[in-house]
């Protein structure tokens, strides 16, 4: 029947239920070897029940049914109303459109290793050996191993039809048998199988040995095969990519939900779809309170409609808008954003949504706002700093220049402010500072520009002055203001000075720095002469200036270079004339400058902080001559050393005297420490301390110079005195001159009641000496009794 039909299958039916169907493949269960084989029910031989797929399959499908069954054929169902039909793997090959697909792929890519069996073999054992091996068909081979034909499932089928029994093999494979090469394409293959009509070829190499078979059946399942592969690296592919997406979105939402920006989501008429936590945080609105309105929720009403339609044009025409923005909280606080709006487009290039991120700039702004301000402006009392200073004293300059007006810098300096700061601490500095700061802003002219340049340096600049007579006013002013004195403690009142330097453009200076420099030196020369006043700036103040300077930098290497060094000036008794004493001088020889008296460099030492060196350096040199003369076996004369009252307020001073007496083994009665009445001016108590620590150790205390400085009397009793210093001053007059003699007989009958050695200072003359002897006086210093001398040179003077 299947030979008549020309198909390679039936279906078994019972009435019209399918029970099965009967395959070519079917042929090769059947035993050859019984007679009556033709008359089996086809039943035990079919496959039951027969796969069956619904019409719409598709063949991708069917295909992969084919391949995990190993099936050939397959039902084909059009529903209850029609016949079904039968898809076969031919048909498959026949008829999806693979011929580009096929040209690209080889024969030797799809041939199936064949089972060839020599002619003589029984055709049982064929078919026997052919179900053993599943394959559907063999090549017959003579015996020198050359194809001479093929036997399919089609010839068993053919054997059956035609009652053959025991039919040679070469009785059978009478098809034609046609070869292919392994190199050629599987559409040569597959036209080869269709234009011979036949279900395979011989696949044989180059030298025509047979190397397997080709079927319709090998080429669907190569085509299945790569097909199977391609979709499986498709879908693997679909996967990644749903993954992906899926992580994306994940992260997405993440971020949207943990982002420190808010977030706002809008439709593309502007409604609020959805907020993030931080908008909440940022906003203080919750997302069900906003959602369903727009953004205007959150207007300041500080942009007008302009601002807003720019910003719309500008997310309208290139999609997104970055910029600052007011806005409004929920509690009516206003705050400053960093917002940026994009607008996001669907596959149709729609808007679909806005998206809106912002972040609150306004505690930066401030931040940014407050290091502006501290650039140009000082910190502690909010006036404009050096830098702004100078901008405006060069603007200044140039209306002076322009207007051909006169500008005046004056430079103002705190007296004694450390002593304010080392005393009551840098808080009650700062205060003073402050309170200054107000004062002075207090007395300027709004066109006027306050600075501070740091420390206790003020700076007014005076844009446009008529003459010098306006800084004058200004100056008394200033000593106006500071009349009433500044509170530093609860129990501490202090009346301030300052000391003013000016200098007037253009007669002191063209550019900012020669009129601010040319202010300080002024500034300097006040303090120099005795704080507390107003210089206006001179040439022979610049000139003195540079000499200033010059002295300065080389009084810094001065201890290093060795140009230091004590001279000694004899104190003599009265009445013996015998030296009682001796007062340590400094002498600095600077080999440019040659000997510069103490009395210029003293001062600018005590400016400069140098001074504490100076004097340690003094207190060990005079221990270190005392221990040489002791060694000697001179006769011991305590020495007395000038201590500066910078260094007398500062507690190490004690300190370091006791370790250079230790240090050079002299007893503490050789030293004496001269003080002057300036030392007190500050901090009378820290002062006195010290010099009872000193006392006690067994060093005595002369007061030098009395009489010159604020002669309050009233301290005298408080100090640890032993001695009293009158200035040269005072003798340099007498007898002549009646107040002299006055205040010296004063001050000696002072001493005297307060136990203490009187000492005449700038004795020069016999005259003056027989004056001071008349004076109950204890011993004189001067010219006359000895000039300040080497140590070498005073050596001589132990001997009288
Ligand atoms: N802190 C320190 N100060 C010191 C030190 N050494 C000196 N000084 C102070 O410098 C000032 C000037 O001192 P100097 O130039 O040494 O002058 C002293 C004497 O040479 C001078 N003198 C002495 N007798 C006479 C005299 O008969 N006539 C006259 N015209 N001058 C005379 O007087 C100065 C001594 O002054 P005083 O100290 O007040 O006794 C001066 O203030 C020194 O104190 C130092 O090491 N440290």
């Amino acid at each position: 029947m299947m030979r008549q039909q020309k198909c390679s299958s039936i279906i078994v039916k019972d009435e019209d239920t399918i029970l099965g169907i009967w395959t070519e493949a079917d042929a090769i269960k059947l035993n050859f070897r019984e007679n009556d084989i033709g008359q089996q029910p086809i039943h035990q031989f079919m496959t039951s029940p027969v796969e069956s797929v619904p019409s719409d399959t598709r063949v991708g499908k069917v295909v992969e049914l084919f391949r995990q069954r190993g099936f050939r054929h397959c039902l084909v169902n059009y529903g209850p109303t029609q016949a079904p039909g039968i898809i076969s793997q031919t048909d498959i090959t026949l008829n999806i459109n693979i011929d580009h697909f096929l040209t690209l792929c080889k024969v030797k890519a799809a041939q199936e290793l064949c089972l060839t069996l020599k002619q003589d073999t029984s055709f049982a054992k064929a078919v026997e050996t052919m179900r053993l091996r599943k394959t559907d068909a063999a090549v017959v081979i003579d015996d020198d191993l050359r194809p001479i034909g093929i036997i399919t499932q089609a010839d068993l089928v053919k054997v059956l039809a035609d009652e053959m029994s025991s039919p040679s093999l070469t009785e059978i494979a009478l098809k034609e048998l046609v070869c292919i090469d392994n190199e050629d394409t599987l559409l040569s293959a597959r036209d080869a199988l269709m234009t011979h009509k036949i279900r395979h070829l011989v696949v044989a190499n180059q030298q025509g040995r047979v190397e397997g078979v080709i079927s319709m059946r090998h080429i669907l399942q190569f085509l299945q095969m790569e097909y199977s592969s391609q979709l499986e690296d498709a879908l693997s592919k679909r996967d990644e990519a749903l993954k992906r997406s899926m992580q994306d979105l994940n992260l997405a939402e993440r971020v949207f939900e943990h982002a420190m920006e808010g977030i706002v989501i809008t439709d593309p008429t502007g409604e609020i779809i959805r907020v993030n936590p931080a908008f909440t945080l940022l906003t203080g609105y919750q997302e069900q309170e906003v959602v369903g309105k727009t953004m205007s929720v959150l207007a300041s009403g500080k942009h007008d409609a302009v601002f807003y339609h720019e910003m719309w044009r500008q997310i309208n025409e290139e999609g997104q808008w970055s910029g600052e923005i007011w806005n409004k909280r929920k509690s009516g606080d206003l705050f400053l954003e960093w917002l940026t709006i994009s607008a996001v487009h669907d596959e149709f290039n729609n808007v679909s949504h806005f998206t809106g991120l912002f972040r609150d700039v306004t505690e930066i702004r401030k931040q940014e706002e407050k290091i502006r301000h501290l650039a140009y402006f000082d910190e502690l009392t909010g006036l404009p700093n050096r830098r702004l200073l100078k901008d405006r004293v060069s603007m200044a300059i140039s209306g002076a220049h322009r207007n051909e007006h006169q500008l005046a810098v004056m430079f103002i300096d705190l007296d004694q402010f450390k002593n304010i700061n080392d005393n009551f601490g840098h808080d009650v500095g700062d205060q003073v500072l402050t309170e200054l700061a107000q004062r002075l802003e207090y007395i300027t002219r709004d066109e006027d520009t306050l600075a501070r340049l740091g420390g206790d340096e003020f700076v007014i600049l005076m844009p446009s002055i008529n003459s010098y007579e306006d800084v004058i006013r200004l100056g008394t002013r200033i000593n106006q203001v500071l009349k009433d004195p500044f509170l530093l403690s609860d129990d501490h009142n202090k009346q301030i000075t300052v000391s003013i330097g000016a200098s007037v453009y253009p007669d002191d200076g063209a550019t900012v720095e020669d009129l601010l420099k040319h202010a300080d030196t002024a500034m300097y020369s006040v303090k120099a002469n005795g704080r507390n006043g107003l210089q206006l700036f001179s040439q022979e103040m610049a000139q003195r200036s540079m000499q200033h300077f010059t002295m300065e930098a080389n009084l810094r290497n001065a201890i290093e270079r060795n140009e230091l060094s004590l001279h000694y000036q004899p104190k003599v008794d009265v009445i013996s004339g015998s030296m009682m004493g001796m007062e340590a001088l400094l002498r600095w020889h600077q080999p440019q400058l040659g000997a510069v008296s103490p009395a210029k460099f003293i001062p600018l030492a005590e400016e400069t902080g140098l001074i504490e060196q100076i004097d340690q350096w003094v207190i060990d040199s005079a221990c270190a001559q005392i221990r040489h003369w002791l060694e000697k076996g001179a006769y011991p004369v305590p020495v007395a050393i000038n201590i500066s009252p910078i260094s007398l307020r500062h507690r190490k001073l004690t300190r370091l005297i006791k370790k250079a007496l230790e240090r050079h083994q002299v007893p503490a009665s050789l030293l004496q420490i001269e003080i002057t009445e300036s030392a007190f001016i500050d901090d009378m108590d820290c002062v006195i301390m010290q010099l009872q620590t000193l006392k006690e150790i067994g060093i005595s205390i002369a007061l030098d110079d009395f009489g010159t400085g604020y002669s309050s009397l009233s301290y005298l009793a408080k100090l640890p005195l032993d001695e009293l210093k009158i200035d040269a001053s005072f003798i340099h007059n007498v007898p002549d001159c009646e107040t002299s003699d006055t205040l010296i007989r004063a001050i000696t009958g002072i001493a005297k009641n307060l136990n203490l050695k009187v000492v005449v200072e700038g004795v020069e003359t016999n005259e003056q000496l027989s004056y001071v002897e008349e004076l109950v006086c204890d011993q004189v210093q001067g010219y006359l009794t000895g000039r300040p001398a080497a140590a070498s040179v005073i050596e001589t003077n132990f001997a009288k």
